[in-house]
């Protein structure tokens, strides 16, 4: 075996599971299959390249608590390489110093928590205008995949450029203050474009930002935080559309909360969603059972070590299979249930990567930076859905019947649109 794969010396037994053509269709739909006939741990060569696939949370567990610095490496691959300007992308570039700088810059510049907040009025507003664009459906299904994917560009378009995507700039950045539904005022931000331009003239800083640089910062914003946050709000409609029971208590919560506003016409805000327990399992739960990351973001050892008597040299591919792990009836109570009720009175916090039951922001030095970034989009977004209108599935679909079919891509999307009619609710 080790002749026949290529491998470095090394105490390699795992399985050979075979060459790339005859595992077949990748990546996460065959590997889940291949993981619950082949076990936790599996050896593949994709091509040439020795890759490993982690599908248990004990040895991922193993991993990201004694050997992550092992795993923290990305492969280089062509088209991240294209896509990222050269290696200039955080979410693809390899472990090294120009990737802890530029990382260390996104937290503090990018992604703290006084930016994230200070955009606000932005998320607001354009869940706003996907409120009111699907009040003009008239009663006819809407595209909610193609709506919430709209929605995320917009907010990012409008959060990095200042500029709406593919529609008019908004009104937001006309004016430096401007009246929301009459009661909140909003301060005008500096959009990250200009935030890292000024980081790039900034003498004191770390790494001389170039221009490439701050393309890949942008690249790595628009591909992890636009795909992945609509991909959630996608899988989370679907179950609750699947689940008329969890639907019902989900809206309930939300309705009674701003009936207890006593106001016309308002929205769910940010401040409000810390009082949106039950909403908050559905889409935890619904993260559990469909991380849009299935596989996280490729991994490569950039040091040999030994897992569970293995021994993994440096340069292999690592695929954590996060999916096969949140859905190991060793860590869940009937798995394939969507049970939100199982984070209701549970504290922990399954976002941080410190639990390894279920990761689907990854976990360690390369786990996602991006999460308080996405979540309060996800959840505003959600709960304004449930609060505005009743869903029901089109004419002639029952609720089993409809398609859960994932599609194949770095973001694990619902194959077909998820299309359902809108039923306006004045509170
Ligand atoms: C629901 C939304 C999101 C999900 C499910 C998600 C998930 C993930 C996952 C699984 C990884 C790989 C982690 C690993 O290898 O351990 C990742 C990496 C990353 N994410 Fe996210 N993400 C989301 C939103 C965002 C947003 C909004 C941003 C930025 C605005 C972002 C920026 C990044 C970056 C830069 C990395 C690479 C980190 C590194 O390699 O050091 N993500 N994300």
């Amino acid at each position: 075996d080790l002749k026949r794969n290529n491998l470095p010396p090394g105490p390699w037994r795992l399985p050979f599971i075979g060459n790339l053509h005859q595992v077949g269709e990748l990546p996460h739909r065959s590997l889940q299959q291949l993981s619950s006939i082949h076990g936790p741990l599996m050896f593949l060569k994709l091509g040439s390249v020795p890759t490993l696939v982690v599908s248990s949370a004990e040895i991922a567990k193993e991993i990201f608590k004694n050997h992550d610095l092992a795993f923290s490496g990305r492969p280089k691959l062509y088209a991240a390489n294209r896509l990222g300007y050269n290696g200039s992308s955080i979410a693809f570039t390899p472990y090294g110093e120009y990737w802890k700088e530029i990382r260390k810059i996104m937290m503090l510049e990018v992604l703290s928590a006084k930016r994230v907040q200070s955009f606000q009025a932005v998320r607001l507003e354009e869940v706003q205008n996907l409120l009111h664009s699907i009040a003009l459906s008239g009663g006819t299904p809407v595209n909610l995949s193609q709506l919430t994917l709209s929605l995320t560009n917009n907010v990012v378009c409008r959060i990095a450029f200042g500029t709406r995507f593919g529609g008019p700039s908004s009104k937001f950045y006309e004016h430096a203050t401007v009246n929301n539904n009459d009661h909140s005022k909003r301060q005008h931000d500096e959009d990250l474009v200009h935030v890292l331009l000024r980081l790039q003239k900034d003498s004191n800083q770390t790494i001389a930002l170039n221009d490439q640089h701050i393309k890949g910062v942008l690249t790595d914003i628009f591909i992890a935080g636009t795909d992945t946050a609509s991909a959630t709000m996608i899988w989370t409609m679907l179950e609750l559309i699947k689940n008329p029971d969890k639907m019902e208590r989900a809206t309930r919560e939300v309705r009674e909360l701003v009936l207890l506003k006593k106001e016309k016409n308002v929205m769910v805000e940010e401040s409000d969603l810390s009082m949106l327990p039950y909403l908050k399992s559905v889409v935890k739960e619904a993260l559990r059972i469909h991380p849009p990351a299935p596989l996280l973001v490729p991994r490569e050892t950039i040091q040999p070590c030994t897992i569970k008597g293995y021994g993994i040299p440096a340069g292999t591919r690592v695929f954590i299979n996060a999916k096969a792990i949140a859905m190991d009836p060793a860590c869940w109570e009937n798995p394939n249930e969507f049970t939100p009720e199982r984070f209701l009175h549970n504290p922990i916090d399954y976002f941080k990567g410190q639990h390894i039951e279920m990761l689907p922001f990854g976990a360690g030095r390369r786990g996602c930076p991006g999460v308080n970034f996405a979540m309060p989009l996800v959840e505003l977004s959600l709960a304004n859905l449930l609060l505005r209108f009743d869903w029901k599935l089109p004419n002639g679909i029952g609720r089993n019947e409809v398609d859960i079919q994932e599609a194949i891509g770095l973001t694990m999307h619902k194959k077909s649109p998820l299309c359902l009619i809108p039923f306006p609710i004045y509170l």
